[in-house]
């Protein structure tokens, strides 16, 4: 369906067929300057030409499932009528500091928000919420640099309080400082309430790609 779209893009699953537990990726990676005509083309930096222009950079979300409806309950809005106070009860607005925040309540329920950091020049935090408990899932993503993946993640984790969730992390393969999710001899980051169900890495056109999917233990 995509490919009908996007001009070379490629399909990827991580995670388990037969436990249901996929995750599906879908990447286009943009490709040489093929469309600009010769002419066009002697116009471009000559380190251009031919190649992708492409700054250093890293991409963490967390895919949540089955929250805490103590937690959820931030983003109804007969609980919290505005999305500020939703921000700000929920402690999402802690999550990373000194952020920009754009943000929205949904009637009767449901919470989006976009943040752009002050200090870092293109650096975001984009979060998604459905919090009906049939349902309720949460979305957490952000390209800020952290010293501490493990840490924001708790944190994210400890703010939302999912049964189940995913960690996808991005690394672009150029990135001199390469920043690793990396937790001591472990591949990703471990904690106390969760198990590591699956972990897998991937190389693909230009990022290293971890996924790991964990459930809280005990269930
Ligand atoms: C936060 S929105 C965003 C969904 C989006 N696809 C995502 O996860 O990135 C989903 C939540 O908002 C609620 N909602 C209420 N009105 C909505 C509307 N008009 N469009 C989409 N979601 C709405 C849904 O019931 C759900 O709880």
């Amino acid at each position: 369906m995509l490919d009908q779209f996007f001009a070379g893009g490629r399909a990827y699953c991580m995670g388990s067929f037969n436990r249901a537990d996929c995750w599906y990726l879908y990447t286009v990676s943009p490709g040489r300057p093929r469309y600009l005509p010769n002419a066009a083309r002697h116009n471009l930096p000559h380190s251009w030409v031919g190649k992708v222009h492409r700054e250093p950079d890293q991409t963490l979300e967390v895919l949540m499932m089955d929250l805490d409806p103590e937690k959820m309950k931030w983003f109804w809005k007969d609980i919290c009528p505005t999305a500020a106070e939703a921000t700000k009860n929920s402690g999402i607005d802690r999550l990373i500091p000194d952020m920009v925040i754009d943000d929205y309540q949904f009637d009767p329920c449901g919470y989006s928000m976009n943040g752009l950091m002050r200090t870092v020049p293109g650096g975001y935090m984009t979060i998604h919420i459905t919090p009906e408990s049939e349902f309720s899932y949460v979305s957490f993503e952000t390209n800020v640099p952290q010293k501490s993946y493990k840490d924001l993640i708790a944190r994210v984790v400890a703010t939302f309080g999912p049964k189940q969730f995913v960690m996808t992390f991005f690394t672009s393969l150029k990135n001199g400082k390469k920043i690793d999710i990396e937790d001591g001899d472990y591949s990703v980051p471990q904690y106390i309430d969760y198990d590591v169900v699956d972990v897998q890495t991937c190389r693909l056109q230009a990022y290293d790609l971890t996924y790991a999917l964990y459930n809280r233990f005990p269930s």
